[in-house]
């Protein structure tokens, strides 16, 4: 990956029927990066994403492809690969004139065409496929002549909306990794539209999360997962629990000590805005406690609890704890299965390993 921004976002806006679903976006991705958008059901994903391409004209702001400023160009004229949700590969086409429809567009002379066709089929492996029409490939397969297209124009950078979401579950797995494997190889820039966070974690070199039109968070998967900025954040990337406290000091190296609401303290992530005194919420994941069963005196980070709820979910056990601290802040808490598993009513002591203090 160069230093070189690929993708430009600069402060766009985006409105319908005066309701805003696209707020001060800004956004640099560098070339040969693969990024993630990430967020629920319409926080504005595909709006950012066909802005990009050019099938959306931003009310304010501007996009820049390679320096060049390209907010006004159409589609073709911007030199981008499109990956569409549901693959728009036109069923009265093969295979072969699906990928050069797009390379005669631009014009290219008719060895050149079968060249990049030959190539790109060959990228994606469905060499020998040419003659066939969608409705005699498997749905990998069509994904997989999508993303040939995107790939034969030989574009700056690629984008793609939810390209995986129509695959069942095992073959969205295999083509996730054959996915990131091809960007990897090539080099060229990636912009992936998802609401699944899992997809977004494991592909990604950043993810940007995305709620109401706005950016929450730009970060690499683990930054985002374990360093959430802000409690929408973390509820949207995996579970989270979520403890009222008071800051008792910031100890430098961005560590704070935290008095939850019952009581006990514990050591937390504190971002830089935080100061002693401060009200915040703090971020628990439910991996992050452990239980120790046999009662032994307090150590750091931990407090004394209650099981509630056992729910087995075979890989994990998750519990539902109740602290003694007099709080009635109900904790999740997850565990391997192979751990013994613990009845309603026992009493636990729960250690807190991580924990991050909320921006919010
Ligand atoms: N042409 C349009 N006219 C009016 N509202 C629109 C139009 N296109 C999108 N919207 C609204 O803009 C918001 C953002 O839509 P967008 O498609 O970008 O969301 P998304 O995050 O991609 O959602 P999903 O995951 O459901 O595809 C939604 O509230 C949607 O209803």
């Amino acid at each position: 990956m160069s230093d070189s921004i690929d993708i430009e976002l600069s402060h766009c806006g985006k409105r319908y029927r005066n309701v805003d679903v696209l707020n001060d976006v800004s956004l640099q991705i560098k070339r040969g990066e693969f990024v993630t958008v990430l967020g629920p059901s319409g926080c504005g994903k595909t709006t950012t994403l066909r802005i990009i391409g050019g099938f959306i004209i931003p009310d304010e702001g501007q996009v820049t492809i390679r320096g060049r400023n390209v907010t006004h160009l159409p589609p073709y004229r911007r030199n981008i690969g499109v990956v569409f949700q549901n693959y728009a590969l036109w069923p009265h086409m093969t295979v072969f004139e699906i990928l050069a429809f797009g390379l005669r567009i631009r014009k290219l002379a008719r060895e050149e065409i079968a060249r990049r066709v030959d190539r790109a089929l060959e990228m994606v492996r469905l060499t020998g496929l040419k003659d066939r029409y969608p409705r005699e490939l498997s749905g990998g397969q069509q994904q997989r002549v999508a993303m040939a297209r995107a790939l034969a124009i030989d574009p700056e950078v690629i984008i793609l909306d939810e390209p995986l979401s129509n695959l069942d579950r095992r073959l969205r797995e295999d083509m996730r990794i054959e996915l990131k494997r091809l960007q990897r190889s090539l080099g060229v820039t990636m912009l992936f539209v998802t609401h699944d966070q899992e997809e977004a974690l494991s592909m990604s070199d950043r993810v940007v999360v995305m709620q109401s039109g706005r950016i929450q968070q730009v970060a690499d998967p683990r930054t985002v997962y374990e360093r959430p900025a802000n409690s929408f954040v973390a509820g949207f990337l995996g579970s989270a629990n979520f403890i009222d406290g008071d800051v008792l000091a910031i100890e430098g190296n961005e560590r704070g000590r935290v008095r939850l609401a019952g009581g006990s303290v514990v050591d937390a992530y504190a971002p830089s805005g935080v100061r002693s005194g401060d009200k915040v919420r703090v971020i628990v994941r439910p991996e992050w406690m452990l239980l120790r069963r046999e009662p032994s005196p307090v150590a750091a980070n931990e407090f004394s609890g209650v099981v509630r709820e056992v729910i087995y979910e075979g890989a994990a056990v998750r519990y539902g704890l109740s602290p003694d601290d007099g709080s009635d802040t109900l904790l999740f808490l997850q565990e391997r299965s192979n751990a013994d598993v613990l009845e309603p009513g026992d009493k636990v002591r729960i250690n807190v390993s991580n924990a991050v203090i909320a921006e919010d």
